[in-house]
């Protein structure tokens, strides 16, 4: 039977947002932030187990009691200089550590976003479960898009058609994954779906909203601790 793994890349320094502890373990909504993104996947029942990928030097992770999650979580020492390259690491050595077959799905969520809730995520799984190639949750632009120059005057408005926002998970299916993230090595990419794009696929797009915002600016933080704390009210 194919099962899921979910895999956090979480070894990123947070330098946009200036602090000098890494933006996953700034305290958000009484947790360090990463919380929140492992908790949302440690409950679904989908999921075998949750990897994270922490930068090798990691002495922050060890300050805290994890123990709710028990062995469904696994911490990995073997972040890389880049997103893909933790990514890659973290699918490298997961394999080595579980049983992960070629044919799996993994879903891969960026630390840095604590909103996510489990309405997204099953969604994601549900849509993408038949799926060959795999995908990831966006949403479409919303705002009208300029192009600048180098002195912040406009150089052109550009269309908006059929654009969206990449947000995470990004669900694949571990062989095609770890072949995509192999073969883009050398080349600039941001997130998964771009890696698998490279070798000629499709990944589908599936609706999701703005509040799974990434936390990259200070000012995300604050919209995050709202859209928490709100949600603990409800
Ligand atoms: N070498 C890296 C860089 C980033 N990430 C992770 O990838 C996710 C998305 O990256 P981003 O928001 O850009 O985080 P940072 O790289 O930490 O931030 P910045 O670019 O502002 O330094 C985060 O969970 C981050 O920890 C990672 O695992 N390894
Ligand atoms: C993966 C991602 O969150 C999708 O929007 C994003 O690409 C990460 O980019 P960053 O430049 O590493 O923040």
């Amino acid at each position: 039977m194919t099962k899921y793994f979910a895999l956090i890349p979480a070894a990123g320094t947070g330098s946009r947002m200036g602090n000098e502890l890494p933006k996953q373990y700034l305290s958000l909504a009484h947790k360090p932030m990463i919380y929140h993104a492992i908790h949302t996947l440690c409950q679904s029942q989908w999921i075998s187990r949750v990897f994270i990928v922490l930068a090798p030097g990691d002495t922050e992770w060890a300050q805290y009691d994890w123990s709710e999650f028990s062995d469904k979580l696994m911490v990995l020492y073997c972040g890389g200089v880049t997103r893909a390259e933790s990514v890659r690491n973290g699918l490298a050595v997961g394999q080595e550590k579980a049983v992960i077959n070629e044919n799996d799905w993994v879903l891969i969520h960026d630390a840095a976003r604590p909103c996510l809730t489990t309405v997204q995520l099953e969604k994601l799984m549900n849509e993408l479960m038949n799926d060959k190639v795999g995908g990831l949750l966006a949403i479409p632009v919303a705002d009208t898009l300029k192009r600048g120059d180098i002195h912040n005057r406009i150089g052109s408005t550009e269309s908006r058609e059929n654009l969206w926002q990449a947000q995470t998970p990004q669900m694949f299916r571990y062989h095609l994954l770890i072949d995509a993230l192999n073969n883009a090595t050398t080349v600039n990419i941001t997130d998964d779906a771009s890696a698998v794009e490279r070798l000629g696929f499709h990944p589908k797009l599936i609706l999701s909203d703005v509040c799974n915002l990434k936390v990259t600016y200070p000012q995300d933080f604050a919209l995050a601790e709202l859209i928490l704390q709100e949600r603990k009210i409800q």
